[in-house]
C-alpha cells in the first residue's frame, strides 16, 4: 500500500514539499519524484546532501600557470612520489600563484552542464589549518564567492532533479601515508595544488539509492564534458555525504557529515548505516549531535572523527595574492558554444536515430568508460564513432537499420582505438575532429563496405592496420622530419608558440604513415624536434 497517499498528514507534507520546490524556482520542467515510504525505516524521512570533490583533468595544476615551464603536472597515483611539485605547491617562500586558465575553462564547462549561473565575479579565500599534507598551512578555495551558483542535475532514472548549491575551485592537498609500525608519516606532494572542483548539492536526496544515482550521473557528466576522470578508485572523485533523518512532516534533523567516501557502494552503505544510527538514537530518546564522521569499510559503520564544537576555526580570509576572478559574458558564451554534447542529449539523439534503447545504452556505457583527455580534449568516444558510422552510412545512402556493424563489433573497435591497437585519436582542442586517414577509420569503412562479420581485431591484422608500436619510433621520427620539411611555414608558426597549427603537421605525419602512428606520440615528438631546432 502506498503509505504516503494513505496518510493525510503526509499528503499535506508532500504538498508542502512540492510547494517549496516550486518556490525555490527550478528552471526547466523537472518535477520532484513522488515519495513512497521506505520499508527499511517506516515513519522516517531521510535527507542527504553531497559535497563532491572532483579533480580537474588539466595538464598543469591550479596555480601553476598553463604555459609555465615547470614540471608540476597533475599526476596519477602510479607516478613516483614527489616528482611533480612546483616551488609554489611546496610553499617555498617568495612563490606566488598564477591561475591556470584551463582549470577555469573546465570548471565553467561543468557549471554550464549543471545548468548553474557562472558568476562574472568570483574570489579566492584561504582556509587555514595545520596538517602535514598542507605545506602552506592554508588551502586556497572559493567558499564565499564561488565560481558558479544554483543549478540542477537531472538523474538518469525517473524524472527527478537534484539542485546544485554551488561549484567552487580549490586546491587539492598532498597525500600522507601513515606507517604505524615504523611510526612515520610519509608525504607525497604530487597531488598538492592540483585543481579541484567542489560541487555542493542541496539536501534533495531521500535515500541511499538516490545518492548513488546522483554520484553516478555526475560522474558521467564530468567525463562527458571532459573536466574530470571522475574515477573514485583512483581518487579523482571523492564524496562527503551529509545525512539527517526526521519524522514525516517534521523539519529536517541534525546532519552528520561522512568524509571522503571513495566508491558509490560505500556512499550508499555509509548513508544506510548512518540512518540506522540516527533512528536508533532518536527512538531511544537521545539526540543526534552534529559531527564529522569517517566510514569503516570493514565494519560497514561510520565512526566519530570530531564534533561540531571541536571543528577547527579555519580563519577564512581573502587571498591577498589573487585578485578576484572576472569573467566576461563573451568568455562564458564562448565556453557555452564549444560545449560537447551532454549525456542526456546524446541519449535522445541516439534514440531518434532509430537505435533501440538497449543499443543506445550499450553505446553510452562504452562511451562513459572512455579515457578523458587532458585540458578538456574530448577523446574519440563511442558516441562520436557512432557519428562516423552514421556519416559513412549516409554517404552510402543507407540507414541505421541497414547498419551491418553490430554493437559488439563497434565496442571492440572502440576498445582497439582506446588501447592504441589501431589509431583514431582526436587532435586539437574542443572539437570532434577525427584525424583523417587514421587506421581506425579505414577499418570502420572496410567493416561497412564489405559487410564483414569478422571481429575488427582479426580484420585489422589481415589489412595491416595495426598501429605502429614504440619500436617503430625511428620510422615515426622520419615522417615527423619530413612533415617539418614539407610544411616550413606551419613549423615556424608552432616554434613561435601558435600551438593549434601543430595539428596541420600531425595530420601530415598521419598521412605519410597511412594513419598507423599514434597522434599523441607524433605531437610530442614534433614539439621536441621543433624545440631542438630552435
Ligand atoms: N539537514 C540536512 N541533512 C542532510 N544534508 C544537509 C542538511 N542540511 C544541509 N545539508 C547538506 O550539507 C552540505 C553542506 O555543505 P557545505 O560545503 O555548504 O558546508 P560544510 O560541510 O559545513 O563545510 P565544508 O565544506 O568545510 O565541509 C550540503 O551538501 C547540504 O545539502
Ligand atoms: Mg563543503
Ligand atoms: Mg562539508
Amino acid at each position: 500500500m502506498n503509505l504516503v497517499r494513505a496518510c493525510p498528514r503526509r499528503a499535506q507534507h508532500q504538498w508542502k514539499l512540492r510547494e517549496l520546490w516550486r518556490i525555490n524556482g527550478l528552471r526547466g520542467t523537472h518535477r520532484q519524484r513522488e515519495r513512497v515510504e521506505d520499508r527499511r525505516w517506516p515513519g522516517w524521512e531521510v535527507v542527504v546532501g553531497i559535497e563532491v570533490h572532483a579533480q580537474i583533468k588539466s595538464r598543469k595544476k591550479l596555480f601553476s600557470g598553463e604555459w609555465e615551464r615547470s614540471e608540476a603536472r597533475t599526476t596519477h597515483t602510479n607516478d613516483a612520489p614527489n616528482t611533480s611539485v612546483s616551488c609554489f605547491d611546496a610553499a617555498l617562500p617568495g612563490t606566488l600563484p598564477t591561475l591556470n586558465p584551463k582549470c577555469v575553462e573546465l570548471a565553467v564547462r561543468t557549471a554550464l552542464a549543471l545548468n548553474a549561473d557562472v558568476q562574472r565575479r568570483s574570489a579566492f579565500d584561504r582556509k587555514h589549518y595545520f596538517y602535514p599534507d598542507l605545506p602552506s598551512g592554508y588551502q586556497i578555495t572559493q567558499r564565499y564567492a564561488p565560481l558558479a551558483r544554483g543549478g540542477y542535475l537531472r538523474l538518469s532514472r525517473d524524472d527527478f532533479t537534484v539542485r546544485i548549491t554551488q561549484l567552487q575551485l580549490e586546491q587539492d592537498t598532498a597525500k600522507s601515508t601513515v606507517h604505524a609500525g615504523r611510526r612515520v608519516s610519509l608525504i607525497d606532494l604530487n597531488r598538492a595544488g592540483s585543481g579541484l572542483m567542489e560541487i555542493v548539492s542541496e539536501p534533495d536526496m531521500r535515500s541511499p539509492e538516490e545518492a548513488g544515482d546522483y554520484v553516478r550521473t555526475l560522474q558521467t557528466l564530468l567525463r562527458a564534458v571532459g573536466s574530470s576522470d571522475g574515477s573514485m578508485e583512483l581518487g579523482s572523485l571523492r564524496c562527503d555525504v551529509n545525512v539527517s533523518v526526521n519524522r514525516y512532516g517534521q523539519p529536517p534533523g541534525t546532519r552528520c557529515e561522512i568524509k571522503n567516501l571513495n566508491s558509490i557502494k560505500f556512499v550508499m552503505t555509509a548513508i544506510a548505516s548512518e540512518v540506522f544510527r540516527h533512528i536508533e538514537l532518536l527512538e531511544s530518546g537521545r539526540t543526534v549531535t552534529q559531527e564529522t564522521r569517517g566510514f569503516d569499510e570493514n565494519k560497514a559503520e561510520t565512526f566519530k572523527l570530531r564534533s561540531k564544537e571541536d571543528s577547527p576555526d579555519y580563519r577564512y580570509m581573502p587571498d591577498p595574492n589573487l585578485p578576484p576572478l572576472l569573467l566576461s559574458q563573451e568568455y562564458i558564451e564562448h565556453v557555452r558554444s564549444s560545449m560537447p554534447e551532454l549525456p542526456s542529449e546524446t541519449r535522445v539523439r541516439l534514440l531518434s536515430m532509430g537505435l533501440s534503447e538497449r543499443d543506445a545504452d550499450v553505446l553510452m556505457t562504452i562511451d562513459a568508460g572512455r579515457e578523458v583527455g587532458f585540458d578538456g580534449e574530448i577523446g574519440k568516444g563511442a558516441i562520436a564513432m557512432t557519428q562516423d558510422l552514421l556519416g559513412q552510412l549516409a554517404s552510402r545512402k543507407e540507414t541505421f537499420s541497414d547498419n551491418p556493424v553490430s554493437v559488439e563489433h563497434m565496442g571492440e573497435l572502440i576498445d582497439m582505438v582506446q588501447s592504441g591497437k589501431v589509431t583514431g585519436e582526436f587532435i586539437g582542442v574542443s572539437q570532434y575532429l577525427w584525424c583523417p586517414g587514421t587506421s581506425g577509420k579505414t577499418l570502420l569503412r572496410h567493416m561497412i563496405s564489405h559487410r564483414s562479420l569478422d571481429y575488427p581485431s582479426k580484420l585489422a591484422k589481415e589489412l595491416g592496420l595495426i598501429a605502429l608500436s614504440q619500436d617503430d619510433s625511428s620510422l615515426v621520427k622520419e615522417w615527423c622530419l619530413e612533415a617539418i620539411k614539407e610544411l616550413p611555414q606551419q613549423a615556424e608558426a608552432v616554434r613561435k608558440g601558435n600551438l593549434p597549427v601543430l595539428n596541420r603537421l600531425v595530420g601530415k605525419v598521419m598521412k605519410l604513415g597511412r594513419g598507423r602512428a599514434n597522434a599523441e606520440t607524433v605531437r610530442t615528438l614534433l614539439l621536441e624536434l621543433l624545440r631542438e631546432e630552435s
